[in-house]
């Protein structure tokens, strides 16, 4: 993270995910929901996830190419939907800058945006989010680690 505008790191694991996004439909369970667009890739796991909670079948996708690893790079929309979002719910897993949700509003200005994190500079663009991270955080999602084996302490020279 040295020399990148992230300053702290948030680990996310599975369960935590899972839990949060489950409680994140607590606040959509009454909402009539035509169908959900998830936002590639990061939106699609809370979006299947969503759609289990809310029985929900209809499931389209908006492909965007914008991250590589830390660095953000041009925004790139890959596919689009032929629809303005009414009744819909569009789904990401976070908002950060908002450069992503500002594009993809464009698209789908009718849709309930919702996200399970959202940072401060992003916040405004979505309709719901579940748990504010600050700005110079950086998620670190499930999908993006795996499970290692640590040396006892014992082992490492610490003693
Ligand atoms: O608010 P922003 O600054 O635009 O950042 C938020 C976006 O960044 C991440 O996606 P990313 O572009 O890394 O692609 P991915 O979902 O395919 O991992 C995340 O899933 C959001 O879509
Ligand atoms: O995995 C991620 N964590 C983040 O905090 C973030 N911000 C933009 N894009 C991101 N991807
Ligand atoms: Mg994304």
């Amino acid at each position: 993270m040295s020399g990148s505008r992230y300053h702290q790191r948030l680990i996310i694991s599975w369960d935590q995910l899972h839990r949060d996004v489950r409680e994140l439909c607590q606040r959509l369970v009454e909402r009539d929901i035509k169908g959900i667009v998830a936002i590639t890739r990061g939106g699609l796991i809370p979006a299947a996830l969503i759609a289990r909670e809310l029985d929900v079948r209809l499931i389209d996708t908006v492909c965007i190419k914008s991250y590589e690893r830390m660095e953000q790079g041009g925004l790139e929309v890959m596919k689009g939907v032929d629809h303005d979002g009414a009744g819909w719910l569009l789904v990401d897993d976070l908002v950060d800058t908002g450069r992503t949700a500002r594009a993809v509003r464009d698209l789908l200005p009718k849709a309930h945006f919702v996200t399970v994190y959202a940072k401060p500079e992003g916040k405004p663009l979505v309709d719901q989010y579940l748990t504010e991270v600050a700005q110079d955080c950086w998620i670190q999602f499930p999908w993006d680690m795996g499970v290692a084996y640590v040396e006892p302490l014992i082992d490492q020279g610490k003693r």
